[in-house]
């Protein structure tokens, strides 16, 4: 029993997207990843993932699952939390252009699919001082970048002048997908480094 509840309970909202890859890294790190649907589930987690999919439903969901209160209300108490793409958008306390319901609790400002059209999808080698060599690949699928941050947020990542890794004490954001390559120091770098979580068995 006392190692079962040593081991991290990382939450991945499970409303819309890409919260499968997410589950299976966290798993693959040895770290217990819990599906999160409705209020309820957030009383079993130690942190938690908002993936990427389409900000503007994920949001409409915590909203129609009512969960918006109640994980506000989470991160209020500190809940870390760690938003890729559209979970980006979703931490964001303004997004250009948009009143879309969201969390708003990191001080930046996002614009949504911020690369345009020509280049919709593309893979990239990232510089990530915090993680070291060697590069980290960066997956942008209609990503989101930012372009205001407030003085309590550090940038952790730029693409081209473009900021695309933030971090905010206990809230972490990335415009890229990393739960869609194999490199798990991502991962890792939340749930040790802005959770503060120790992983039984790294791996
Ligand atoms: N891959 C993604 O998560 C895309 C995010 C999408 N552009 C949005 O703002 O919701």
């Amino acid at each position: 029993m006392e190692t079962e509840s040593s081991s991290p309970r990382v939450g991945v909202l499970a409303l819309q997207g890409a919260f499968r890859e997410h589950k299976w890294a966290l798993e693959r790190l040895g770290v217990s990843a819990p599906l999160v649907l409705k209020a309820e589930d957030l009383a079993a987690i130690d942190a938690l993932i908002i993936p990427g999919g389409e900000s503007t439903t994920i949001g409409r969901l915590l909203n129609v699952f009512g969960l918006m209160a109640p994980l506000l209300a989470r991160v209020a108490a500190g809940l870390p939390v760690f938003g890729t793409c559209a979970g980006m958008v979703l931490l964001a306390r303004e997004i250009e252009g948009s009143a879309q319901p969201r969390l708003g609790v990191m001080d930046v400002t996002v614009r949504r699919n911020a690369f345009g059209r020509q280049v919709d999808s593309f893979e990239v080698d990232l510089t990530v001082s915090v993680l070291g060599p060697p590069p980290f690949r960066g997956v942008f699928i209609r990503a989101p970048y930012i372009t205001r941050v407030g003085p309590g947020v550090e940038v952790l990542a730029c693409l081209a002048e473009k900021v695309i890794l933030v971090r905010q004490g206990r809230l972490l954001a990335a415009s890229f997908h990393p739960e869609l390559t194999d490199d798990l120091r991502l991962h890792r770098y939340f749930v040790n480094e802005v959770a503060g979580l120790a992983i039984p068995a790294d791996r």
